[in-house]
């Protein structure tokens, strides 16, 4: 199940269109044609756009840091009520004014504050939609880590999986007995994927319609904020969650705090595994298959077959590889995110849908998402 390319034949001759291909890169990779398309008024827009492309590629890194810079120094909290006098906010940021004017010049750009008439600055459209989004203010802070594993891309595409600062944060990648970590393990990520649930429970829930379910099954349901989402919008809807045991403990606290009484409960232990609480007709894996290899994502799959009646629905949402539009998300981002944490892949719908045939199940079904770059939603039937 590696995601293979389709080649053609060795010694086949390559159609017109690949010929087209061959000799386009060929140009472009001439230093003299480049030179030509900036010159010649109708390629200059596109040699424009392209060197454009490539300066954003090198530049990345500068970009992310001035977003980091912004939330570590609250800018689009302090934003958040009105635009702000440069002077005052330099002072509030506990800067210079000229440092506040490089950090500030650098923000507009990226559409993170505006400036505003006299002298002040404003929120951007970017910066505006950080404002009470604790899950992308905590993928900022999170991606501090992310970037220490890639620091070297070479040497963490040549050396073995797993040894990475990421691996480390998911310690569960790379353990045989996971069910045995303790909670100053699991504590960080367990917060991470809470505060980040919101987005993914919204796609979900705008997908899927749930009232024809009895009770809900959710695998690997971290503390447990995508259940109370459903739970909210199903009221008649018994919500059951499986995880390791340290972190089902901090779901229970959840579900106590929230007054949810026996509607919700709780079980602890190892998801390849179970036992699982009985009675689900629907069980649901949300960002779970793609944290691991193919053989340990078909016993998870097959462990959910064992949970449900026949008939039973299994429901998985994350993203995937091959989503139009999202492609650097998908392949560049998770790719190498998931290579730095030690285990699994982002996959295609039909990789994902082989997997779960392979499992018992039938009818895989791809559902339409309104954001398909946060999650997609796979659906399927227990054979
Ligand atoms: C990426 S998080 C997703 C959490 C949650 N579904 C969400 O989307 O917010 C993966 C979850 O799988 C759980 N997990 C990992 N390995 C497990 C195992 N062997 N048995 C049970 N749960 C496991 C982790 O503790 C974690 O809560």
């Amino acid at each position: 199940m590696s995601g293979q390319l389709a080649m053609a034949p060795p010694g086949s001759r390559p159609g017109l269109p690949e010929r087209l291909r061959d000799t386009y890169d060929r140009l472009l990779a001439s230093a003299r044609f480049r030179a030509f398309a900036t010159r010649f008024p109708l390629t200059r827009p596109f040699a424009r756009r392209r060197v454009r492309a490539l300066f954003d590629l090198c530049a990345g890194f500068v970009y992310t840091q001035t977003l980091l810079a912004c939330v570590r120094l609250q800018v689009f909290d302090m934003l958040r009520d009105g635009p702000q006098p440069h002077d005052r906010l330099a002072a509030r940021m506990g800067l210079s004014p000229e440092a506040a004017t490089t950090l500030l010049n650098a923000a507009e750009s990226l559409r993170l504050v505006t400036r505003r008439r006299g002298g002040r600055w404003g929120l951007g459209e970017l910066g505006a939609a950080m404002v009470d989004n604790p899950g992308v203010t905590a993928m900022v802070e999170h991606h501090a880590l992310v970037y220490r594993d890639l620091a070297d891309p070479v040497a963490l595409l040549r050396r073995d999986r797993g040894g990475n600062g990421l691996s480390g944060y998911w310690p569960y990648a790379g353990t045989e007995r996971p069910d045995s970590l303790p909670d100053e393990h699991v504590a960080d990520y367990t917060a991470l994927m809470a505060a980040s649930q919101p987005f993914i429970a919204a796609e979900v829930l705008a997908a899927y319609d749930f009232s024809r379910h009895r009770c809900l099954l959710d695998l690997g349901g971290g503390d447990g904020s995508f259940l109370r989402a459903v739970g909210a919008r199903h009221a008649s809807l018994q919500l059951r969650l499986f995880d390791l045991p340290a972190v089902a403990e901090r779901a229970r606290a959840r579900f106590a705090a929230a007054g949810l009484g026996d509607r919700a409960q709780a079980c602890g232990g190892d998801f390849t595994r179970g036992p699982f609480p009985d009675g689900a007709d629907i069980v649901s894996l949300v960002r779970i298959v793609h944290d691991h290899d193919d053989a340990r994502a078909l016993a998870i799959l097959r462990a959910a077959r064992s949970a449900l009646p026949p008939g039973g629905t299994l429901l998985v949402a994350e993203p995937m590889s091959g989503t139009a539009g999202a492609e650097p998300i998908t392949e560049a981002y998770f790719g190498f995110y998931l290579l730095a944490m030690g285990t699994g892949r982002p996959r295609r719908p039909e990789e994902l849908a082989a997997l779960i045939r392979q499992a018992g199940f039938a009818d895989p079904a791809l559902l339409p998402t309104r954001t398909p770059l946060l999650a997609r939603v796979m659906t399927a039937r227990a054979a």
